[in-house]
């Protein structure tokens, strides 16, 4: 049972309890928002769905996208966009990165200054090529450019709802800014660590949607351990070479945001995007899939983005074009899977 009084601890916030506003009543909003509120800040949660807000207001619940999770009384939420982000101390970013421009261009008008904006999505802009944070400073006026932070790392937003231990990643330009995000979510089940590669910690979320997406499709396929071990390797050098052409560094991907995502999502159960690999798999097709799911699969869209974004830098990446190719109908996974294993022989680097 999750428990939802204030719990403070010696890793409570060293600055205070907040004014939180989070945009995006998705399954991970939602997950972030409980966490907020349990550790003991004045959360509100925007909900683009008015039967959301209304679910989590009187039920204590997000019946859509979080369902069976008890969600802490203090927790409101609102149906209108401006509302709660009026002297917010700290804003979290959690739409999916399709409708990501729209909520934020909504936003902007009522964005606090000074105050942390946390982008918690993995994702990579159609047509743009940016990153979420990238894409916020295309569209907001650059005296809130310092403000942006990225939070990532592996986590599930069930586990994390239910207080799992979990370990992530928040990282800034500013030292300072993301440790004013680090001091705020840290509790004892919730452990964050800082960085000030935004663009690494950014690159890793996004790649690893296909890469889990393919890990799918070797388990549909009833490939063996070996295969999903070697799939995880190479993924990460595909991961490895478009974050260092977009300026990430090297260390970073070896980290939560990089390796600790790509393991998680690739091997666990809860994964959408390992889900959508299974289902490809075992013979269904994308429309197929997509047409049952609610919740959304960063990597179904994500897949081609990533792709023109490295084919945009010349960063040769394989597997997430085996992965484009299966969407798109051109490929099987079998036949995938087969060219993969037998492209031209070289020596291992990333
Ligand atoms: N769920 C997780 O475990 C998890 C963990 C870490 C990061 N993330 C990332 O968080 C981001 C949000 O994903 P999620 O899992 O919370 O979403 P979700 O799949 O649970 O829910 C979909 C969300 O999209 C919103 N939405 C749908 N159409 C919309 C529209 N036209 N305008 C505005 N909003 C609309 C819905 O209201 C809902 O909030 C994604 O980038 C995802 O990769 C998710
Ligand atoms: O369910 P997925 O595949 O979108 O993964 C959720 C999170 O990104 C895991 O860290």
């Amino acid at each position: 049972m999750v428990k939802t009084s204030k719990m403070m601890s010696p890793n409570s916030p060293k600055n205070g309890l907040l004014k939180v506003c989070v945009l995006g009543a998705g399954s991970w909003g939602t997950a972030l928002a409980a966490h907020l509120a349990k550790v003991g800040h004045h959360v509100t949660i925007w909900a683009y769905e008015a039967e959301v807000a209304e679910s989590i207001n009187q039920d204590h619940e997000n019946t859509a996208f979080l369902p069976e999770i008890e969600l802490p009384q203090n927790l409101k939420a609102k149906n209108d966009l401006g509302q709660g982000l009026i002297d917010a101390d700290m804003v979290l970013m959690v739409m999916p990165s399709h409708v990501y421009r729209t909520v934020l261009k909504e936003a902007m008008p009522h964005l606090p200054k000074e105050a942390p904006l946390v982008s918690c999505a993995k994702g990579i802009e159609k047509g743009t090529g940016f990153t979420m944070c990238n894409l916020a400073k295309d569209l907001l006026p650059g005296e809130h450019h310092e403000q942006l932070c990225c939070l990532s790392g592996p986590s599930f937003a069930r586990e994390v709802a239910k207080s799992v231990p979990t370990a992530v990643t928040v990282a800034a330009v500013d030292q300072a800014m993301a440790q004013r995000v680090q001091d705020a979510f840290a509790s004892p089940w919730l452990r964050v660590y800082t960085s000030t590669d935004l663009v690494g910690i950014e690159l890793g979320g996004a790649v690893k949607n296909p890469l889990a997406i393919a890990a799918g499709m070797c388990t549909g396929l009833n490939a063996g351990h070996n295969t999903l071990a070697a799939l995880i390797t190479r993924g990460l050098a595909e991961m490895t070479r478009l974050s260092l052409a977009m300026g990430g560094r090297l260390e970073t991907l070896s980290g939560l945001a990089g390796l600790g995502d790509l393991v998680l999502t690739c091997t666990g159960e809860l994964s959408r995007n390992r889900t959508v690999g299974v289902r490809l798999g075992k013979g269904e097709s994308i429309s197929q899939i997509t047409s049952s799911m609610r919740m959304v699969a960063e990597g179904v869209h994500n897949t081609d983005t990533v792709l023109d974004l490295a084919q945009s830098l010349g960063v040769e990446m394989p597997i997430v074009d085996a992965v484009h190719r299966v969407i798109h109908s051109k490929i099987t996974p079998a036949k995938a899977l087969e060219e993969l294993m037998t492209r031209d022989l070289k020596p291992e680097h990333y």
